[in-house]
C-alpha cells in the first residue's frame, strides 16, 4: 500500500516537474521572440530618424553626421571631397498650378531620379530642407562632381514634370557644385557656403544649369 502511495507521489511530482520545465520553456521562447521584436522595432525607428519621410532620402541629421566623419578623412588622407546641392526651380509655381500633393510627387520623383545617378556606396544624397537636396561625393574632385550634377540635371529633364516657368515646359534643376582639394587647407563650413553660392550663381545666371565654384 506505502509503496503504491510513494509511485503515485513520484509520478504526479514527475509530472509537475515536467509541466513546470515545458512552461518555463515557453515562457522562454516568448522572452527571446518579444526581445528579437523590440530590437527590430529599435532599428526601425533608428532607420526612420535618418531618412527623410516624403522623399525616402536621408535627412539632413544624417547628411551632417556622414559629412563630419567625411571631413576627418579628407582631413587624415587629403583625398578630395565635394558637395552638389541641388534646388527645384520655380517651384512654387508647381505647388501653386498642380496643387501640393502634385508637389510633393514631383518632389519624391526628382529625389528617385537623382538617387541612380548617385552610386558609390560611400556616397550619399539627402534633403536638407523644403526643395533643395544635397549629395555627398567623398573621393571625387570638382571634374567628377560636375559629371554627377549634370547627369542628376538630365535624369529631372526626363522626368517632363510640366511647368510653363521652366525651360522646354518642364521641371528643372539648379545645381551647384564644390569641391576640397588635398591641398586646401578650409573648414567644412567653408565648403557648406561654397556649394550654397555655386548654387545661388546657377540660379542667378539663369537656373536650369550646373554651376561649381572656383
Ligand atoms: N509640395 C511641397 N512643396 C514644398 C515642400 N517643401 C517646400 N516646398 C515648397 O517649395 C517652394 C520653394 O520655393 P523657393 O525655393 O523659395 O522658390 P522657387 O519657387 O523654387 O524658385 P527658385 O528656387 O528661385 O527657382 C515653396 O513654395 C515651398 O512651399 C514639400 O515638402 N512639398
Amino acid at each position: 500500500m506505502m509503496e503504491l502511495f510513494y509511485l503515485i507521489t513520484s509520478a504526479i511530482a514527475c509530472l509537475m516537474a515536467i509541466a513546470f520545465a515545458m512552461r518555463a520553456t515557453r515562457v522562454e521562447r516568448r522572452a527571446k521572440k518579444l526581445s528579437a521584436e523590440l530590437e527590430a522595432a529599435n532599428v526601425l525607428l533608428r532607420e526612420q530618424a535618418r531618412i527623410d519621410e516624403l522623399t525616402g532620402l536621408a535627412n539632413l541629421r544624417e547628411f551632417e553626421e556622414r559629412l563630419g566623419y567625411a571631413w576627418s578623412d579628407h582631413a587624415r588622407t587629403g583625398h578630395a571631397l565635394s558637395l552638389v546641392k541641388i534646388d527645384l526651380d520655380r517651384f512654387e509655381w508647381f505647388n501653386e498650378h498642380h496643387g501640393r500633393a502634385a508637389g510633393d510627387k514631383a518632389l519624391h520623383a526628382v529625389a528617385q531620379a537623382m538617387r541612380g545617378v548617385v552610386e558609390r556606396p560611400t556616397d550619399l544624397l539627402a534633403r536638407c530642407g523644403g526643395d533643395k537636396m544635397v549629395a555627398l561625393l567623398p573621393n571625387t574632385d570638382t571634374e567628377g562632381a560636375e559629371f554627377v550634377a549634370e547627369a542628376m540635371a538630365e535624369e529631372v529633364r526626363k522626368l517632363r514634370l510640366p511647368h510653363d516657368e521652366c525651360a522646354y515646359g518642364v521641371l528643372t534643376v539648379s545645381v551647384g557644385v564644390a569641391s576640397v582639394s588635398p591641398e586646401a587647407e578650409t573648414g567644412k563650413d567653408t565648403l557648406l557656403e561654397a556649394v550654397e553660392t555655386a548654387l545661388q550663381q546657377a540660379k542667378t545666371a539663369g537656373r536650369d544649369r550646373v554651376y561649381a565654384a572656383s
